[in-house]
């Protein structure tokens, strides 16, 4: 359950007059989610998301978010559009905290994955790399390679509780990825958390219906998206990789974008950046969250396995390249 803020029926009504987007008809809280505070609106014209910004989100950084929704919509990928008010504000304050409303997508996230979700996920991360080329904004990857040993140094000393060996297992992944980290490769607007939950398909249908939750996009290495999204998509509930998923999103993402020679020798190392980082925010999560909160946090194991998996590989042929 991911409702912090409480918003009352009149403040809602107060806020939503600033808009020129009808009457409030029907108001609740979403309870998927776990960073920020989400409610579905409906007007008489239509339905909207009211979010509330919570502690995890910087409000710097809520301009950049904003305005790469605002020019992803304007390109014509399917994201929420941030609904701007009478005043032409997008960002604004409520109940004590950042807000915004921004368009409602249709569509829902798959359940279980199939390997077609795959071929129109790749397609989707690649028109959104493309669309983001021109984006003038900048905000660097707090998460990217500089920010592991921070965080890891705020938790180590809990992660052997949490698996034996793993303040090992960590300590020298970070040493290698620190030395090894391919800085060179193309960059530009990632959304950096493009799991599951955060993409929308129509029943039936392949492609893509919609991408939400902008709230860690950030530049970074374009590939670095793909390893994350390998490592949310490609894995099985057994831990064991689909490489029919892996090669659907690579095959399909490079029909929009091709990827580079270098891009492509990179892969095995930026899987492994992509695990440790989902690795050690979950750790941090499953230390710190505590057992009364709204939110379980996710099972920082998991990443365990896949990080062990890609320490394994040494070329993107193991990821399906290269095969019929
Ligand atoms: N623009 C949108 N259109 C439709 N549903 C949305 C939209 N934004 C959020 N949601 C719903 O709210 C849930 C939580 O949103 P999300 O942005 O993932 O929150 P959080 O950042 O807190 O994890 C999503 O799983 C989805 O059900
Ligand atoms: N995708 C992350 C957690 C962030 O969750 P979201 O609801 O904001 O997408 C993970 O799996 O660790």
């Amino acid at each position: 359950m991911a409702v912090y803020t409480d918003v009352s029926d009149e403040d809602i009504a107060r806020f939503v007059a600033e808009y020129d987007i009808g009457n409030v008809i029907s108001f609740k809280g979403i309870a998927e989610g776990v960073e920020n505070t989400n409610f579905l609106l409906q007007t008489d014209q239509a339905s909207f998301i009211l979010t509330l910004y919570e502690k995890r989100v910087n409000p710097d950084d809520l301009p950049f978010y904003l305005g790469l929704m605002d020019h992803l919509s304007a390109k014509g990928l399917n994201c929420p559009t941030p609904i701007h008010g009478r005043d032409g504000v997008a960002l604004r304050r409520l109940c004590g905290r950042p807000a915004a409303i921004t368009s409602f997508l249709n569509g829902m996230s798959p359940r279980r994955i199939m390997p077609h979700h795959c071929t129109g996920l790749g397609a989707a991360l690649a028109q959104l790399h493309t669309a983001g080329q021109d984006f003038e904004m900048y905000l660097g990857n707090a998460l990217s390679v500089k920010g592991w040993r921070p965080l890891f140094e705020s938790c180590r000393a809990d992660a052997n509780g949490v698996q034996p060996g793993l303040e090992k297992l960590i300590e020298d992944e970070l040493v290698f990825l620190e030395a090894n980290w391919p800085h060179q490769l193309p960059a530009g607007v990632i959304h950096a958390d493009l799991f599951p939950d955060n993409v929308f398909f129509f029943p039936g249908k392949d492609d893509v219906s919609g991408l939400i939750d902008f709230y860690f996009a950030c530049n970074d290495l374009l590939a670095y998206d793909i390893a994350i999204c390998m490592n949310a998509w490609c894995f099985e509930p057994d831990n064991s990789f689909n490489v029919t998923k892996a090669r659907n999103l690579l095959s399909s993402y490079g029909k929009v974008r091709a990827l580079s020679d270098d891009e492509l020798a990179a892969l095995p190392i930026l899987a492994r950046g992509a695990s440790l980082r989902f690795l050690l925010t979950r750790l941090y999560d499953w230390i710190n969250t505590p057992k009364d909160a709204l939110v379980t946090p996710k099972n920082p194991r998991e990443y365990i396995n896949k990080l062990r998996f890609h320490q394994r590989i040494d070329s993107a042929g193991a990821y399906g390249l290269g095969e019929e």
